[in-house]
C-alpha cells in the first residue's frame, strides 16, 4: 500500500527526525519532496492530513466539472458586508495531491506583467525571467490529435513547454459550437489572437491545456506527476496520511530568537499527539488557508489577533493572515436559442448521449469524458473591459492613486504601517499595468455554450485569515471583503458590458437569438448590475478556490511573511512554498503558478543545504 509509506505511522514516527518536514502533500508540498528527495542522502517526511484519493473522480478528467466534496473542506467566511453579509466559504483539498486532485484542470500561466510585480515587491530573482524555467522544467505537452488539431485549428507553442513530470494537454474533442466562438474571438477589435499562451504574453484569446496526461487520458496531478513515479524507489522519501499538523514546535535559546525544531501532528486515526523533527528546516506546504492558521496557532503572526486567542506570541508577525486574495466570480449566463448538438448542456440533459460518451471514454479513452475545462481562453485587459479606450483605463487608474487607501482595507491595515505600505506598493504597480494591455482583468473560459463566468483577476480588496478567538485550533475566520474597493465592483459592471458586446457579435448569427440571463439586460448603470449581482449568492462568488497571499512574500517593511528565499522573516529553518507566498494574485487561475513556485522553492532550499 501506499499508505504511509516509509514513514509507519502511529508510534513509530514518534520523535523521528527527518532533514527535511512538510506540512501538506499537496501541489507544492509533492513537487518539493520529490525534487529535495532526488538527492538519496537527503530525507524527507511529508505530512498530510487527507488520505490517497483512488476513486474514479480523482482520476477521470470529466469529474472536473464536479466538486468531489468527500475530500474538499468548506472553510467558512464571515459574513460579508458589500454582499448582504451573505457567509459563503473557501474549498480546500484534504487529499494527497491537494488542488489539483480536484480542481477544474485549467492550466494557465500569468503574464510577465503578473510576475514582474512580485520582483519589484522586493523579491529578486521571481520575475517572469526568474520563473519560466521553472515553467517549462515542470511540464510535458501532449498535442490533441492531427485530426483534432485541422478540424478546430488549435495551435500552441511547443517552446511554453519542457520535459517535466507534469503532463498538460489540450483535448481533441471539442463541442461544434466552439468554432462560432472562435471565429467571434478572431474579430473582436483590439484583441490579440496568438498562436499560443504561457510564454508570458498577457490579455488575447487563446488554445490553453489541462492538466490531462495525454499518455493515459487522466487527471494529471501534484500525486501523479511528482509522487507516484518516484516513491517505490526513494527509501528517503516518507509521507503519511491522516496526520494533521497542529503546532511548530521551537528550539529554546536564551537569545529569544526564534528557530523551528519540528512539527506536532495528531493522527485522525486515534487521536494521540507525537512530534516529528526536521535537522534542516521545517516547510510549510498546507495552503493559503491552512499554512497562515498554523502560523497563528504557534504564535506566528499579529501579536492582536494572536492575543484575543490568548496565543502566546512567539513572533509579531503583522502579514499572516493579511492580503487575502481571490478570484471573486460573476456568474454572467446567456442563453441561446440554436445551439448545436452536442453542446456542454447535452452530457447532463440527455441520457442515451450520457451513457454513449461514458461508453466511449471507457473503451478508447476519447470524447468529452476525457476532459473537463475549458480549453478556450479569453483573456482581457483594463482597456478591453472599456472598449479599447486607453484614457478611460488611464483615468481609473489615477483615480485608483487617488483613493484614501485604508478607507477600503481591511481595519488592521491602519494600525500596521508596514500593511498600509505593502497595499500602497501593490497599488502603484497595478495602476501601472491597468492602463496597458498587458495585464489580463478578467478570464473567460469558454466552452461554446452560453456559461460566461467572469473571474476578477486583479481585485483592490484585501482579506483577512484570523484565528477564531474562542476555538484557535478550529479553522480560521475568513474575511473576503470582497467589493470593498469599489473600482473592484466598476471593473465588474465593465466586463458585464463588455459582455455584452462581445455576444452581440454577428459571427454569433448561426447560435440563433441570445438572451442575457445574468445579470439581465434590463440592467444598465454600473449600481443596477451590482445590485443583482450582489443580491444573490449564485451570482457573484467571493472565492473561485483560488486563495493567496496570506504569507506574502515581501520585505518586512511591506507587510511581508517570506523573504525570497521563502524563510519566514525573523524565524530560523522555517519556510512556506504553497500559493499563500503569492504577493499578487496571477491573472489566471493558480495551479500553474503554484507548480513553479514550488519548483523554484526546491532548487533554493536545496541550495542553502
Ligand atoms: C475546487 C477547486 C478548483 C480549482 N480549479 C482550478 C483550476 O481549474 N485551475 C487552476 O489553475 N487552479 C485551480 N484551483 C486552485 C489550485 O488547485 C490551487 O491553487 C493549488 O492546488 C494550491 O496548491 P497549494 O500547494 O498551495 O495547496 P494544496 O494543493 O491545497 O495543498 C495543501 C495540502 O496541505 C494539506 N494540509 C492542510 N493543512 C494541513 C495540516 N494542518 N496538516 C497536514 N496537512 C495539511 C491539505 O490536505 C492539502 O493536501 C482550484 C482549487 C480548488 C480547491
Amino acid at each position: 500500500s501506499q499508505q504511509a509509506r516509509g514513514a509507519g505511522t502511529g508510534n513509530s514516527l514518534d520523535g523521528r527526525t527527518y532533514d527535511y518536514v512538510i506540512v501538506g502533500g499537496g501541489t507544492s508540498g509533492l513537487v518539493v519532496a520529490n525534487r529535495l528527495t532526488e538527492d538519496r542522502r537527503t530525507t524527507v517526511l511529508v505530512i498530510e492530513r487527507g488520505y490517497f484519493d483512488n476513486k474514479p473522480e480523482a482520476i477521470v478528467p470529466w469529474y472536473g466539472n464536479l466538486l468531489d466534496v468527500g475530500v474538499i473542506d468548506f472553510v467558512p467566511s464571515a459574513p460579508n458586508p458589500k454582499l448582504g453579509n451573505a457567509v459563503s466559504s473557501v474549498a480546500v483539498a484534504s487529499v494527497v495531491g491537494g488542488g489539483t486532485v480536484v480542481n477544474g484542470m485549467g492550466y494557465i500561466r500569468g503574464s510577465k506583467a503578473d510576475y514582474d510585480s512580485w520582483e519589484e515587491l522586493g523579491n529578486p530573482g521571481w520575475g517572469w525571467r526568474g520563473l519560466y524555467p521553472y515553467f517549462r522544467k515542470g511540464t510535458t505537452f501532449d498535442p490533441p490529435t492531427p485530426a483534432a488539431v485541422s478540424q478546430w485549428n488549435i495551435t500552441w507553442l511547443p517552446e511554453a513547454f519542457g520535459r517535466g513530470p507534469l503532463h498538460l494537454k489540450i483535448p481533441s474533442f471539442q463541442y461544434p459550437d466552439i468554432a462560432t466562438f472562435w471565429r467571434a474571438l478572431r474579430n473582436q477589435p483590439g484583441v490579440a489572437v496568438p498562436r499560443g499562451a504561457n510564454v508570458g504574453n498577457g490579455p488575447g484569446a487563446y488554445w490553453t491545456p489541462s492538466t490531462i496526461d495525454g499518455r493515459t487520458e487522466t487527471r494529471a496531478t501534484a500525486r501523479s506527476a511528482y509522487y507516484d513515479p518516484v516513491y517505490a524507489q526513494r527509501p528517503n522519501l516518507h509521507l503519511v496520511t491522516g496526520q494533521t499538523a497542529t503546532e511548530i514546535l521551537f528550539r529554546p535559546t536564551s537569545q529569544g530568537d526564534l528557530t523551528a525544531k519540528g512539527i506536532r501532528i495528531v493522527s485522525r486515526a486515534d487521536n494521540q499527539t507525537r512530534n516529528v523533527y526536521a535537522k534542516k528546516e521545517v516547510i510549510l506546504a498546507a495552503g493559503s488557508v491552512m499554512t497562515p492558521h498554523l502560523l497563528q496557532v504557534s504564535g506566528i503572526g499579529p501579536a492582536s489577533v494572536l492575543g484575543a486567542a490568548n496565543i502566546t506570541v512567539k513572533k509579531d508577525l503583522a502579514g499572516v493572515g493579511a492580503n487575502y486574495q481571490d478570484h471573486a466570480t460573476t456568474m454572467t449566463r446567456y442563453s441561446l436559442s440554436n445551439q448545436s448538438f452536442p453542446n456542454p448542456d447535452t452530457i447532463f440533459l440527455n441520457a442515451t448521449y450520457n451513457a454513449t460518451v461514458w461508453a466511449e471514454y471507457l473503451s478508447n479513452k476519447t470524447g468529452p469524458i476525457a476532459g473537463a475545462s475549458a480549453t478556450t481562453l479569453l483573456l482581457l485587459s483594463l482597456p478591453h473591459l472599456l472598449n479599447n479606450s486607453f484614457s478611460t483605463a488611464a483615468s481609473l487608474s489615477s483615480r485608483l492613486l487617488a483613493q484614501p487607501a485604508s478607507q477600503y482595507l481591511p481595519e488592521i491595515y491602519s494600525s500596521k504601517p508596514s500593511l498600509l505600505a505593502g497595499f500602497k506598493a501593490q497599488r502603484a504597480i497595478l495602476a501601472r499595468n491597468f492602463k496597458t494591455n498587458d495585464l489580463s482583468l478578467v478570464a473567460h473560459a469558454l466552452l461554446g455554450n452560453g456559461f460566461f463566468p467572469g473571474p476578477l483577476l486583479k481585485p483592490l480588496s484585501r482579506g483577512t485569515l484570523y484565528l477564531n478567538p474562542s476555538d484557535p485550533h478550529s479553522p480560521p475566520i475568513i474575511q473576503f471583503n470582497t467589493l470593498m474597493n469599489p473600482i473592484d465592483g466598476e471593473n465588474i459592471a465593465s466586463m458585464v458590458r463588455h459582455g455584452r458586446r462581445f455576444f452581440a457579435s454577428p459571427e454569433f448569427a448561426p447560435l440563433g437569438e441570445i438572451t442575457e440571463l445574468v445579470p439581465g439586460s434590463q440592467y444598465q448603470t454600473d449600481k443596477e448590475i451590482l445590485d443583482v449581482l450582489t443580491g444573490n449568492a449564485d451570482y457573484l462568488w467571493p472565492s473561485l478556490a483560488h486563495p493567496s497571499g496570506t504569507c506574502a512574500m515581501m520585505p518586512l517593511r511591506l507587510g511581508g511573511v517570506v523573504g525570497p528565499d521563502l524563510r519566514v522573516h525573523g524565524v530560523k529553518r522555517l519556510s512556506v512554498v504553497d500559493a499563500s507566498v503569492i504577493p499578487l494574485i496571477p491573472g489566471g487561475a493558480l495551479q500553474a503558478t503554484v507548480y513553479a513556485v514550488a519548483e523554484k522553492a526546491a532548487d533554493l532550499i536545496r541550495a542553502r543545504g
